[in-house]
């Protein structure tokens, strides 16, 4: 890792004061290899058989009131693709993933994961069977530093008890130690070692979201769903972002994204299932969603940067 302070840019970097602020000496002194931090990155043990539905969404629907957000909405999601999940503004996209991901109870319907039900589930339990998410306006903590806010994610899955935590238990410190270490194997992942000491509300905004992404992924999920991660990205950004997203792929996840960006989408998924007023309206792969005339009728009207 090498430390990109400057004299500069001092109130963006977390002092080693903070309980896991990152300076390298401090790490060197807790014993934490970053080589091995590094190299520890694309550690999955991954069983995966690629193509067998992961992810069964059947007959959803939600309402709001007299609103049909979502109308009787069924895709599955192949282990191993990357899926878009598109239509024009208010199609129900967002409300699909809140439903999905039990921010939303669904009206009816319901999600299977690996042929297992979400209904009833809360958000946490539903992150804990293996269905992690990235928000559109970014959640991180920001008096946190990037790695906290990624420990945070990892933290869920330490056997130590609050007691054993405070009583600094062997366990826990191993824990912890190796928290650390998944936690920079993670942010050298999506990019942003460098940055694991800075408060995640001095991060540009670009780092940001990589952070979110890989605090979803500290959850160890099965699918992940990226909730327009391209938003307020220029084309160079966007440009990486889709590296990235095909990294995590080949890394043996399984990806759910929805987007507004035509050329991100097309560049980067597998399938595409289309919404229009709640509905879907297509699912097939990305040419044949170009050439659809129900998908192109549905975005004539939509500002031209949103269509292909
Ligand atoms: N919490 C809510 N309460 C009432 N109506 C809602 C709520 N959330 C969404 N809606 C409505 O449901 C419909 C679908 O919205 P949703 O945000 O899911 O669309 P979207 O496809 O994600 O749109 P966008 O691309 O603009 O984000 C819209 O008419 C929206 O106004």
């Amino acid at each position: 890792m090498t430390d990109q302070r400057t004299p500069g840019s001092a109130p963006d970097e977390v002092p080693a004061t903070t309980e896991l602020g990152v300076n390298e000496e401090e790490l060197e002194a807790a014993g934490i290899d970053l080589a091995v931090a590094e190299a520890a990155a694309p550690d999955r043990e991954i069983a995966v058989e690629v193509g067998e539905n992961i992810v069964e969404v059947r007959n959803l629907t939600v309402k709001f009131g007299g609103l049909l957000a979502l109308d009787d909405v069924s895709f599955d999601i192949r282990r191993g693709e990357i899926l878009g999940l598109i239509g024009p503004n208010g199609a129900g996209k967002t409300t699909c993933f809140n439903a999905m991901t039990g921010v939303y109870k669904p009206t009816s319907g319901d999600v299977l994961l690996e042929g297992a039900s979400i209904k009833g589930q809360k958000q946490h339990r539903i992150t804990r069977m293996g269905l992690a998410r990235t928000f559109q306006n970014i959640r991180l903590f920001g008096e946190m530093t990037a790695l906290e806010n990624v420990v945070v994610g990892l933290d869920a899955r330490h056997r130590t008890s609050v007691p054993g935590a405070l009583l600094r238990l062997p366990r826990h410190t191993r824990e912890e130690k190796s928290a650390i270490e998944r936690g920079m194997a993670l942010l050298e992942f999506v990019g942003i070692a460098d940055h694991a000491g800075t408060l995640s509300r001095h991060l540009p905004y670009g780092y940001q979201r990589r952070l979110e992404i890989a605090r979803a992924l500290a959850t160890d999920p099965k699918v992940l769903c990226l909730d327009e991660p391209a938003a307020g990205f220029n084309p160079a950004e966007k440009e990486e972002l889709m590296e990235l997203i095909r990294t995590i792929r080949a890394d043996g996840y399984t990806v759910l994204l929805i987007e507004h960006d035509m050329k991100l989408v097309m560049g980067v998924t597998d399938r595409i299932v289309v919404l229009e007023f709640g509905r879907k309206i297509a699912d097939a792969v990305p040419h044949e969603i170009r050439n659809d005339p129900r998908v192109i009728a549905a975005y004539l009207g939509e500002p031209e940067d949103d269509v292909a």
